[in-house]
């Protein structure tokens, strides 16, 4: 569904992400872990369409979008939530989810209740709502951290993509609400990308786990042989443990 050829992002004399090939199939869960400085979010932004590679190129679903803008990709089937938070605080959670069906349907932000076919949108919404545990009617803005971030999730799955983007999903959740997150998640059928420090949550999400350091990839597999790698466990995850968070 996703191939990365030799993708590379220079910032000056800094090659951030260095000739990175990897491909995502269909129904994958793909984590993307590293040390701070890794380059995890340049690449991230280079697949979502935020930032234009300086080399390389990506492939969605057979076809070169290495110069499509966001929107573009995302009308092709790539949506993503951000690091930092993009809901109507003003709004119930049924309706920032359903901003986003109405968008996805091309359909006017007015007189958005009542008809037979806001009855449609409804029911999409409440499918959404229920895929992240949420109530319809509270405010976005009376959300815990975690359920903000649930109800971020569920406005991305209102795009019905064929690639879910995850920038940092779990930052900032207490460790209870990363681990319900988590198995919330891994309940999705969407493939996934996701991009996450907390490794707890990487490995219970995960089907398969690339590392990446100074740019590069470093290993890539499944979430047991990361944990079982002596290369990722030297460098990361057993002495430098610290330096993940
Ligand atoms: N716009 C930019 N201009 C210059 N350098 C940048 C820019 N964005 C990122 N960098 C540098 O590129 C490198 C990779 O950064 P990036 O944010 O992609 O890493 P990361 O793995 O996501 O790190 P973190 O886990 O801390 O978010 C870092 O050295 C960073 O300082």
């Amino acid at each position: 569904m996703l191939r990365l050829h030799e993708l590379t992002m220079r910032f000056g004399a800094l090659n951030a992400v260095d000739g990175v090939s990897l491909s995502v199939g269909e129904g994958e869960r793909r984590a993307l872990i590293g040390p701070n400085g890794a380059g995890k979010s340049t690449l991230f932004a280079m697949i979502a369409g935020a930032l234009r590679p300086s080399g390389g190129t990506i492939e969605f679903d057979g076809q070169d979008v290495t110069g499509l803008p966001e929107h573009r990709r995302a009308r092709r089937g790539i949506a993503r939530t951000f690091q930092h938070s993009s809901l109507f605080a003003g709004l119930s959670c049924a309706e920032n989810v359903a901003l986003a069906v109405r968008a996805r349907r091309g359909l006017g932000m007015r007189a958005w209740l009542g008809s037979g076919r806001n009855m449609d949108i409804k029911r999409e919404v409440t499918g959404y709502l229920d895929l992240m545990e949420l109530s319809e009617e509270r405010p976005a803005g009376a959300l815990s951290h975690g359920e903000a971030r649930r109800l971020e999730v569920a406005m991305a799955l209102a795009q019905q993509p064929r690639l879910l983007l995850l920038d940092e999903p779990a930052a900032g959740m207490s460790s209870a609400e990363s681990a319900r997150f988590a198995e919330l998640i891994q309940n999705l059928d969407t493939t996934l990308l996701i991009v996450e420090h907390d490794l707890d949550v990487v490995f219970a999400v995960a089907s398969h786990v690339t590392v990446l350091a100074s740019g590069k990839v470093i290993a890539d597999g499944s979430p047991a042989e990361i944990k079982a790698s002596a290369e990722v466990e030297r460098v990361y995850l057993g002495t430098a443990k610290e330096i993940w968070c």
